[in-house]
């Protein structure tokens, strides 16, 4: 399969000064700026292949803005190659801006006084989109993001949920291959999620578009990825399939239970840690390499405490990640 996204040991420092505190360090900070070098992305090395949906993960501040704003050409890199599409971005701007679409949830690529539809027209004529193919393309999206219901508004009345439907469809409607959605679903309430969740599949599986995607909301991990790459304090940390992420930082069972009494003291059986308390309700996971076996955990978690419900789960992917950050964190 041919790679779409070629990323080589990309890295980008920003430069900023500091000022020191008070008065005296204000007038310091001027005539002597101390400057300091923030290691935004470090020596940062993947592939996306064509037709493949990737998630980019990590917490807060860990550089995954900063990859897709150089993969976009926004921002050039300190070190290191990246290709989209066979196009160095931030070289050749536009004509990689012809090869991708890019939905940054925060902020709209749409004119914010003018009607959504007439954003649209306006990309139409800058991308030199046919009518016809135009239109078809709008049709087919509107089947799965509902856009004609709200298309006639100017987009500074839309709610969230419609302006990023409609930022997904402008940024798709010149048909990239390539598609970087930075957070796309922050702030969206779950029917809207699903809806765009639908129509990313769509796009991935029907129109072969490779996607990189951020997102801080693991449902969507789950639901749409099946690839991702994971991040940490601007470094690459583990490249990998969701299997083998749980594989390596979830715990292999999780059992259950549902307290008789919810005030009871909760001391784990050996071997066992305290995942989640809420309640009445606990969630216990292996712990260290003398963890019992799960039937072993079964009946120690019924021996110690007095339950009225018992079950068992595979591991939570939000537990999973959150191994998955501190052990990143360590390294
Ligand atoms: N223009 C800039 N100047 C200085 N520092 C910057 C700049 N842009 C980003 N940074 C710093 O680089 C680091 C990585 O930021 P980036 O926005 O890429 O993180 P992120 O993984 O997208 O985070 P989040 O999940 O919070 O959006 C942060 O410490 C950030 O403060």
């Amino acid at each position: 399969m041919s790679v779409a996204i070629e990323v080589r040991g990309l890295s980008r420092t920003f430069h900023t000064t500091v000022r020191r505190p008070g008065f005296a360090g204000a007038v310091r900070s001027l005539v002597n700026p101390e400057r300091v070098a923030k290691h935004a992305v470090s020596d940062i090395t993947f592939d996306v292949a064509e037709g493949e949906l990737l998630a980019l993960l990590g917490p807060n501040g860990a550089g995954k803005s900063t990859t897709i704003k150089i993969l976009t050409g926004i921002l050039t890199p300190t070190s290191g190659e990246a290709r989209v599409a066979g196009v160095v971005p931030y070289r050749e701007r536009e004509r990689n801006a012809r090869n991708v679409g890019a939905v940054f949830g925060q902020r709209t690529q749409l004119w914010w006084d003018l009607p959504v539809r007439e954003s649209f027209a306006i990309l139409r004529d800058i991308y030199e989109v046919p009518r016809a193919e135009h239109a078809a393309r709008l049709a087919e999206f509107d089947d799965i993001l509902e856009l004609s219901s709200f298309w006639d508004t100017r987009v500074r009345h839309l709610s969230l949920g419609q302006r990023v439907r409609s930022d997904l469809a402008a940024a798709l409607l010149h048909d990239p291959p390539v598609v970087f959605l930075d957070e796309p679903t922050i702030g969206m309430d779950v029917v809207v999620k699903e809806q765009v969740r639908e129509f990313l599949r769509h796009q991935v599986e029907q129109r072969g578009r490779t996607v990189l995607l951020t997102t801080h909301d693991m449902t969507e991990v789950e639901r749409l990825a099946e690839r991702v790459v994971l991040v940490n304090h601007g470094r690459l940390m583990l490249d990998g399939s969701l299997d083998e992420i749980r594989r390596k930082f979830g715990s292999t069972w999780q059992v259950r239970a549902t307290l008789a009494d919810p005030h009871t003291e909760v001391v784990p059986p050996p071997g066992t840690t305290l995942l989640r308390h809420t309640g009445g309700q606990i969630v216990l996971g292996p712990d260290g390499p003398d963890a019992p076996t799960v039937q072993q955990a079964l009946k120690a978690v019924i021996e110690r405490f007095e339950v009225t419900d018992i079950a068992l789960d595979e591991a939570d992917l939000e537990d999973v990640m959150r191994a998955a950050y501190a052990h990143a964190g360590e390294v």
